[in-house]
């Protein structure tokens, strides 16, 4: 049977048993599901056309600009017969294409190069659930002088994709989770970067805050003699002349759980308003971090790779990062009396913070252990924050269009203040939709990772089993907030004060006291306990940090 209606498994494509398309995706070749182009589909100008074996078949291959294309070479066909017009088309998109290696035997005995069997073409393929898979492709032709000529159009090819990294930082911190980043890796990311041919540097972070500290304040030269500060001249001077047209040479890479992920995020941010010239405790307009930040997630919570990527997988991290798939990042300051407390993406106060700083405080247990005895424990103290929230709401962007369209010269966000006040069991406040195993829409659903605006939840006071409900409805995708306790409001900055901070009772061990002196209050930032006088500021900078990950508008399900 021709291989374009058996499964399409050209052999040199197959994955695993776990990664296998799904039955609707069966019936077409793996090459062509992954992609986005249908057979026949305008290919671009032919650069090369030349016969190869490819799964077993002796075949017609043609490159073009933005295809590989190819079908078995058939025998005269005899009169009347239609087997052979059932052969179809395959090919692979050029765009998902990261690396090409001489395919070549080696014998005990044989000295020098081996034998040379064709091309092996590395290849990103798109599988269910957000997932990224690398695979291969073998083109075999035993021809030198033509696999040369195909294996340097190749190299051409890929040499021409200038928003994939060339170079990378690599920030690894062995305490995450279980302490197996490092096997992470060394197992799954390292051999990847080494078939895209990427340099990397890693340094083990040997203590809280190493990142920051050493992402901070070093030059940027000492990561690789002089390479780092040259490409950072021309990282800074491309970015500044073309700001679409970035040339990523080198970027950062963070392996770890969210609390590494943010740190070095935040020692970005922090670094690009030192090289702007920016006093950060007055940041108005923040400079854009000059570098591009990857994040492979391998810690007790995931929730920033998460939301990048739709699923919290090393192998599709790792390869969003090969790829160049950069999405620009909203990101949000958090301030408290004039000063910068760090940037960030996410935070709760209330039951989140407390419950965080319930967890830190037992970090003898395992990460799932604490966790779950953090939940509980917090939940039986549960109590509410007196608080007053102020924010300024953003328009909708039906409404903006609306007034556009009547030449009104308002902006996204309004002018007005609104302040609601009372009891709140728990404020949320996030610039990404904070996508996690036990919200599969996110903490988050009706925010993006750069639409301009921040989801402001709170959770006024109510009784301890409605207060579970809603904790429960995040399993669910749709009516998170139908309650009548719950409110959501799209902003574009907060105000959070506390109103009375005196009800503290020193005989209890809740969050609070577990955290924080009596003038602070825990606040979970992004996975951090951060200790805040009783008012913080969280205003919005839109797209102010690049990360490398998928399309949001696929991710979240419906
Ligand atoms: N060598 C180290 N020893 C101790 N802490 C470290 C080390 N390296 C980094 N850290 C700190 O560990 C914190 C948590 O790390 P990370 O988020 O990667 O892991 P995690 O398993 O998700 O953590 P958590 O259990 O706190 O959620 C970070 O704030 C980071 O600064």
């Amino acid at each position: 049977m021709p291989r374009g209606r058996r499964g399409g498994r050209v052999s040199a494509l197959e994955g695993g048993p776990e990664e296998e398309a799904p039955p609707a995706a069966a019936a077409v070749p793996s090459a062509l599901w992954a992609s986005g182009l249908q057979p026949g589909a305008a290919a671009g100008q032919t650069l090369l056309r030349g016969i190869f074996e490819i799964g077993r078949s002796s075949c017609d291959v043609v490159l073009s600009e933005l295809a590989l294309r190819w079908w078995p070479i058939q025998p005269e066909r005899p009169a009347g017969d239609s087997k052979y017009d059932q052969c179809k088309e395959e090919f692979i998109e050029v765009k998902d294409i990261f690396s090409v290696k001489l395919k070549r035997r080696y014998s005990a005995k044989q000295q020098g190069n081996g034998t040379l069997l064709g091309i092996t073409l590395f290849i990103c393929l798109k599988k269910e659930q957000n997932k990224l898979k690398d695979s291969t492709l073998d083109l075999i032709n035993l021809s030198e002088d033509h696999c040369d000529v195909w294996f340097k159009q190749f190299k051409k090819i890929l040499a021409g994709f200038s928003n994939r990294p060339k170079s990378l930082k690599v920030i690894l911190n062995p305490q995450s989770h279980k302490k197996e980043a490092t096997q992470v890796y060394y197992e799954k990311v390292e051999p990847l970067l080494r078939i895209a041919g990427i340099k990397t540097d890693v340094t083990i972070t040997e203590y809280e805050g190493h990142a920051l500290a050493l992402l901070k304040d070093c030059e940027l030269q000492e990561f690789d003699g002089g390479h780092w500060k040259l490409l950072f001249a021309i990282h800074c001077w491309s970015v500044k002349s073309f700001p679409l047209m970035q040339t990523l040479e080198m970027s950062v890479v963070c392996v770890g759980g969210d609390g590494s992920a943010s740190e070095v995020a935040h020692a970005l941010l922090l670094r690009a308003q030192k090289n702007a010239g920016k006093e950060t405790d007055s940041l108005l307009t923040p400079a854009r971090a000059q570098l591009p930040l990857g994040l492979i997630p391998a810690g007790s919570t995931n929730v920033l790779a998460h939301s990048l990527h739709g699923i919290p997988h090393v192998v599709t991290a790792t390869l969003h990062i090969i790829m160049g798939h950069i999405q620009p990042v909203d990101v949000c300051t958090f301030s408290t009396t004039g000063k910068l407390l760090r940037f960030g993406f996410s935070a709760m106060f209330g039951f989140g913070g407390r419950t965080l700083a319930l967890a830190e405080k037992n970090r003898w247990m395992s990460p799932n252990q604490r966790r779950d005895f953090a939940v509980m424990k917090a939940l039986a103290k549960l109590k509410p924050e007196d608080c007053e929230i102020s924010f300024l709401p953003c328009i909708s962007s039906h409404d903006l269009q609306e007034w556009k369209a009547e030449g009104s010269p308002k902006s996204d966000s309004s002018d007005q203040w609104q302040t609601i006040q009372g009891q709140f069991l728990n404020v949320s406040i996030m610039a990404i939709p904070c996508l996690c195993s036990v919200a599969p829409r996110g903490l988050a659903p009706t925010t993006r990772l750069n639409n301009g605006s921040m989801a402001l939840i709170v959770v006024r006071n109510t009784s301890r089993p409605e207060f579970i409900k809603h904790l429960k409805r995040y399993a669910s995708v749709k009516n998170q907030f139908n309650f009548p306790f719950v409110e959501t409001y799209t902003v574009g900055e907060v105000r959070v004060r506390q109103r009375n901070k005196s009800g503290c009772d020193p005989e209890e061990d809740d969050g609070r006291q577990a955290a924080a002196s009596e003038h602070s209050f825990p606040w979970n930032i992004d996975g951090d306990l951060v200790e805040a006088e009783s008012e913080v500021l969280v205003k919005l900078h839109p797209r102010l940090i690049s990360l490398y990950g998928g399309s949001m508008e696929e991710m979240i399900p419906k």
